[in-house]
């Protein structure tokens, strides 16, 4: 009682007045602690039942025995786990202008031991509040995505025509594996933008073996960062063997970034463009105060942070229209009104498909990459009556939220149309149990740029097929971000 009547005083001190009696962070529900070791114990190396790979199992183990708030440590870092919206809103209210989300400590050590700045997802304070002020206007500005409308119309068109050429006849094609060639139709897509060069990889014939690697490093980084951020970081005292690889990933694609950010530089100090600059351009042209190396790394961040996240979102969302044919033939006759006198996709057609976008939301509250968005606060707070001290990391577990009977009705069930504007008034949805490109001034920054490409894609392949899955299982993996566990196998029907 003694304690909680200090802790009481000190959180009054900060303004957070209640007139309950609060309680200690340690008396939130969680794990037995130890001295130091904190709740490794619980750890299936150690002869307990949790992992940390895959993260989303753990996340749900928590929450399933401790309840909605759960607190973990481990060898003195303190993390709070948030199962409840209303928690998850005052986390994000208190973030403050400069939003702290714990590093990627792979990320940070190399960056460090390279001398690379750290990069927008990785830094903090006011480093990151420059870079970020930037980047905002070269990147998330409408105008700027819209300038790569056409090239990406015709990258996909493209994609699409290799597609129907398999097709003798007009007959079913099966395609084995589609999730590859989404993999290289992105990378394609993105290379345009983060170094304003097609990398000609979408027919497999024409790929080099640089391209090649590049997609295999890409993929790799993931899993390799997963394996160290989600285990004991004995590879910080010494470089072991998933280390060493980690860093060799790195390397080439880190090397491979700044030859064509310095190929564009030069380009462009021969041959000056003087308007519609592309973001590449912008960032060149001194349009931001980052120097050459901060550019660098931002792009690198740019084709690391798109690929993975981008390509899994599809892949669940073309599967979860592929298994619900009759939502598909919905979304079908909706594209259908779209101006059929050009193959194009503009900013116009964009407008009118609310339905296509209603079930990307849909299925990226069924399956988020993120299974947590985290943020370290600058000052206590208080929830469910327990002080949550500064600097606690607090991961707001939107995974399990998101499938939660209490948020959702029949939450297992794809079902986009609760997302339209005239279905809300009924059954509202609650905005903090759902972000999947997380919240605020730190959000993702490619928001705009990935949903447009998205809806690109789908769009054209829609109009373009009937597509069915044909693949058996649909399981879930883990590689730092939530990835399906299953191939996209896939029946597609030119129309
Ligand atoms: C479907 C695709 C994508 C998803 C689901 C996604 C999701 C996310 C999430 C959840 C965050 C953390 C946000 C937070 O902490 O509040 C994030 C951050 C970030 N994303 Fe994305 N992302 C996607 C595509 C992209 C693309 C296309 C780019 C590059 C243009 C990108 C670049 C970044 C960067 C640089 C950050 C760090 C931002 C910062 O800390 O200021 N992402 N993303």
């Amino acid at each position: 009682m003694k304690n909680n009547v200090k802790l009481l005083n000190h959180v009054a001190k900060r303004g957070l007045v209640t007139n309950r009696v609060l309680k200690k962070y340690d008396d939130i529900p969680g794990p037995k602690t130890y001295p130091l070791i904190g709740n490794m114990l619980e750890m299936k190396f150690l002869g307990g039942e949790l992992e940390f790979n895959p993260f989303d199992a753990f996340c749900m183990k928590l929450h399933e025995k401790y309840g909605d708030l759960v607190r973990w440590s481990m060898l003195g870092d303190n993390s709070l786990f948030v199962f409840k919206p209303e928690h998850a809103k005052i986390v994000f209210q208190n973030e403050g202008s400069s939003p702290i989300r714990p590093a990627v400590i792979p990320w940070e050590v190399y960056s460090k031991r390279k001398k690379y700045p750290p990069g927008l997802v990785n830094s903090q304070g006011n480093e990151w509040k420059v870079q970020r002020s930037a980047s905002n206007p070269i990147v998330a500005k409408p105008q700027s995505i819209a300038l790569y409308l056409d090239t990406h119309n015709r990258i996909i068109d493209e994609f699409i025509d290799l597609l129907k050429n398999k097709s003798k006849n007009g007959e079913p094609i099966c395609v084995e594996k589609f999730e590859t060639d989404l993999k290289y139709l992105l990378l394609e897509m993105m290379s345009i933008v983060a170094f304003d060069k097609r990398l000609e990889c979408i027919n497999a014939e024409r790929r080099s073996p640089e391209i090649l690697q590049l997609l295999t490093s890409i993929i790799d980084y993931g899993i390799l960062t997963s394996q160290l951020y989600y285990t004991v970081p004995l590879w910080r005292i010494y470089r072991n063997k998933i280390w060493n690889e980690f860093e060799k990933t790195s390397d080439f694609i880190f090397n491979f970034t700044r030859k064509f950010v310095e190929e564009s530089y030069n380009t462009l100090k021969k041959t000056p463009v003087k308007e519609n600059h592309t973001m590449l351009q912008q960032f060149l042209l001194k349009k931001t105060n980052l120097n050459f190396k901060e550019i660098v790394s931002i792009m690198s961040e740019f084709l690391l942070g798109s690929f993975d996240t981008t390509a899994t979102t599809i892949h669940f969302w073309l599967h979860k229209l592929s298994t619900n044919m009759e939502i598909q033939e919905q979304i079908y006759q909706e594209i259908k009104n779209l101006d059929k006198n050009h193959s194009y996709i503009d900013q116009d057609d964009l407008s009118k498909i609310p339905l296509l976008k209603a079930s990307l939301k849909e299925s990226m509250r069924l399956h988020s990459i993120a299974p947590t968005i985290a943020r370290s606060l600058s000052n206590d707070i208080v929830l469910d009556d327990y002080i949550i001290p500064k600097n606690t990391n607090i991961n707001v577990a939107f995974f399990v939220m998101s499938k939660s009977e209490k948020y959702f009705k029949n939450p297992n069930e794809f079902r986009p149309q609760r997302w339209l504007k005239e279905h809300q008034q009924n059954e509202p949805i609650n905005p903090y149990t759902t972000l999947p490109f997380g919240f605020g001034s730190r959000m993702c920054i490619g928001r705009r740029l990935a949903e447009q490409k998205m809806y690109l894609i789908l769009i054209k392949m829609l109009q373009n097929f009937k597509i069915e899955y044909v693949g058996k299982e649909a399981k879930l993996g883990f590689r730092l971000i939530v990835v399906p566990g299953y191939d996209l196998n896939l029946k597609l029907s030119p129309r």
